[in-house]
């Protein structure tokens, strides 16, 4: 799986160009299926879950290919071919976002049960909920999730329990092609749904109220598509980077990205002592004083994000004093502690609650990412600590980064793979 070497010690110095967001990438790739033309999309980052899910669509019958190292031109599959390989949709998780628009655009659907990252149970109740409301009928046959819709789609009111993202982004594809109006209540209200529904709509669709809890969507006949797209900015990506500039006592410029996407953080990394200072469309985050401890509850958007939980204790275990982090979203994903205690931290963890000691140093050794997040732990713990940090596992940083040991290395970090 490959390994990243780091030798800890240098302050992250310069300038890096945020890459398109992997959340929305893979979300917007998706919807592609709703699409009657061609269809490219900008700004997307060429990483690992990208190139799954450009292989998986192009399995349904879809033709992809690169115009550009960050474009995609998609020709959507003009029928399609049932049934999404395990082999491949059990490499990441947003796979269960090929339901919607297969079962919207071509009245059926077999998807091998999704894979990903193991941070929780991860249950898909609330996407069935969504999509039987509308009218899908769905079963679960050898693990895949089979179905199939006796006529069209019919808009329909549907509260979602919790406002989960994936949930709230396979309802709003599949209502856009649904007969009526559709409410969704209890709404996720992320920016990658906001981007989805922006391009949904630049694709002929009715979505109103995205990025509130209460999302609208007007069915219409078919989406004409025939447009070009940009992908929004990844912030878990310039979060790793903010965070990665303040543990290492750094001066990082951000670029291309959306400051007020980032808000969360920007506020728990002032509360540290951090100065983070905002541009339009970049981000500057200067640590020059000795960090202060501090408390998270990861929530759903605008609250703190739970993809950035794993970075932060990283930089916190430095950090003198106790922090407390409370993870609300996915159960498991403490996983990284242990590993940040094989480099001398000192974290108890107590189900969904870690407390943090701040010890006076890291010291490099061997560690394993046990997810992408953990990963991009990891190398914040091995950018502070002292001596040499072995990464192993380093492909389940590529799912979510692309570049990352060059444009570590652009700040001044000395990173290599091997
Ligand atoms: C590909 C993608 O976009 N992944 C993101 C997406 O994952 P994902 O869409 O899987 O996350 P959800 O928002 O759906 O999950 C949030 C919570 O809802 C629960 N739940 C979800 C669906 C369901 O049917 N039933 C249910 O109980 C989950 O177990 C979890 O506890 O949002 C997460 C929360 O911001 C992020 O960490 C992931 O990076
Ligand atoms: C959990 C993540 O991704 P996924 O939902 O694809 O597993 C993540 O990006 O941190």
């Amino acid at each position: 799986m490959g390994k990243i070497i780091i030798t800890g010690g240098s302050s992250l110095r310069g300038r890096v160009k945020i890459s398109g967001a992997k959340n929305a990438s893979l979300a917007l790739l998706c919807a592609t299926i709703l699409a009657r033309n061609e269809v490219v999309l900008e700004n997307v980052p060429d990483i690992s879950d990208v190139r799954v899910m450009i292989q998986i669509i192009n399995n349904l019958g879809a033709q992809i290919a690169w115009e550009n190292p960050e474009t995609l031109r998609i020709m959507p599959p003009r029928k399609i071919n049932m049934g999404a390989p395990f082999h491949l949709v059990k490499k990441l998780r947003a796979s269960n976002l090929l339901l919607g628009p297969m079962l919207a655009r071509f009245g059926q659907a077999k998807v091998a049960l999704p894979g990903g990252c193991n941070i929780g149970i991860r249950p898909m109740d609330l996407h069935f909920k969504g999509l039987s409301g509308l009218g899908a009928e769905l079963s679960l046959e050898h693990g895949c999730v089979c179905g199939s819709v006796p006529e069209r789609l019919k808009g329909a009111r549907i509260y979602l329990d919790f406002p989960s993202v994936g949930a709230t982004e396979n309802i709003m594809m599949a209502a856009c092609l649904a007969k009526g109006q559709t409410l969704i209540e209890n709404a996720a209200k992320e920016p990658e749904i906001v981007d989805l529904a922006n391009f949904l709509n630049t694709m002929g669709a009715k979505v109103r109220g995205a990025g509130t809890d209460v999302i609208k969507v007007e069915g219409v006949a078919s989406l004409k598509g025939g447009v070009r797209y940009p992908v929004i900015p990844d912030r878990i990506e310039a979060g790793t980077f903010m965070v990665a500039a303040a543990a290492t006592k750094g001066d990082v410029i951000l670029e291309n990205m959306i400051p007020a996407h980032v808000q969360p953080l920007s506020a728990k990394l002032r509360e540290a002592d951090v100065d983070v200072i905002e541009g339009e469309d970049s981000l500057r985050v200067i640590s020059s004083r000795p960090l202060k401890p501090i408390d998270i509850k990861t929530m759903p958007y605008p609250g703190f994000p739970t993809d950035m939980q794993s970075q932060l204790a990283a930089m916190l275990s430095v950090v003198p004093g106790t922090s407390m982090l409370v993870e609300n979203i996915f159960e498991n994903r403490f996983m990284v502690a242990d590993e940040l205690k094989r480099m001398g931290a000192r974290i108890k963890v107590e189900g969904r609650i870690a407390v943090i000691e701040g010890v006076s140093c890291l010291e490099g050794t061997q560690v394993k990412a046990t997810d992408l997040r953990a990963g991009a732990a990891l190398i914040v713990a091995g950018l502070i600590a002292t001596g040499e940090t072995e990464i192993c596992n380093a492909s389940f940083i590529d799912r979510g980064y692309h570049n990352l040991e060059e444009k570590l290395r652009n700040l001044g970090a000395s990173i290599r793979r091997h």
